[in-house]
């Protein structure tokens, strides 16, 4: 597919421990965001039935990076089956054993398919070579992002959690197929925060993603309504 071809969505982060916080963003982020996203900041919270409350009829994605034992990952993602989540982030690190039971236990707990993308997060967008090496990868972080990446596909993964500098890379291993989405997006002069590795919507668009993950710049803005407006307007440029 090229560049041009390529349509890239918008999914907003819901980072809030607030569940009237979490539902006025949803509302003010309608029919810009194609999905919603709450993870465990929210959910440890606030609880899975104001996650479904939030979350209502709108596609969402259940940001909870699971990685732990096959059993415990397979027997969590049963367990979250019920909240018909979008998209379902785990870690790549967990290994391939633990990604391919997830695989089962997704397609045990959706027989009639209909079922949760399962996103292999790879190496954190706020992490950089410095911190990999840090945690004993002597690789830099795009050989990393290859590495999980790969092994994340081998293992029954729909698609790949990764930081936009490693999107032309990852299509040029894997091609179309892997669902890939990016955080560590900040529109031209946007506070970078706690992200490292970042790129603008357009840019993250550019080099072929099929989703943008976004947080404070919508959230913490001014008015979020028109925040994600202009995201989703740069996208679509
Ligand atoms: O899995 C994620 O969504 C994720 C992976 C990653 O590598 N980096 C990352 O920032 N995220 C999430 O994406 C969102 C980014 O938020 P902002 O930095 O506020 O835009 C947060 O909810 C993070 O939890």
């Amino acid at each position: 597919m090229s560049d041009t071809a390529r349509q890239t969505g918008l999914i907003v982060a819901l980072d809030t421990q607030d569940p009237a916080q979490a539902k006025a963003w949803a509302h003010a982020v309608e029919g810009v965001a194609g999905v919603i996203k709450l993870g465990m900041e929210f959910a440890y919270a606030a609880g899975f039935q104001a996650v479904a409350d939030v979350a209502g009829q709108r596609p969402l994605f259940l940001d909870l990076k699971l990685h732990d034992i096959p059993n415990t990952v397979g027997a969590a993602v049963k367990a979250l089956s019920h909240l018909r989540p979008r998209m379902l982030t785990l870690h790549a690190v967990g290994g391939a054993e633990m990604m391919k039971a997830a695989r089962k236990a997704c397609d045990e707990a959706f027989p009639e398919g209909e079922r949760p993308l399962l996103l292999a997060v790879t190496v954190l967008t706020s992490m950089d070579n410095h911190a990999l090496a840090e945690v004993g990868v002597p690789d830099d972080t795009r050989t990393q992002v290859l590495r999980l990446a790969d092994l994340a596909m081998k293992s029954g993964m729909d698609g790949l959690i990764c930081s936009a500098h490693e999107l032309k890379a990852l299509r040029e291993a894997l091609g179309d197929k892997p669902v890939l989405v990016t955080p560590g997006i900040r529109p031209a002069g946007a506070a970078k925060g706690d992200q490292k590795r970042v790129m603008t919507p357009a840019e993250a668009r550019a080099a072929g993603a099929d989703w943008i993950v976004v947080g404070r710049p919508i959230t913490q803005a001014a008015d979020p309504a028109a925040a994600a407006a202009a995201i989703a307007a740069e996208l679509a440029a």
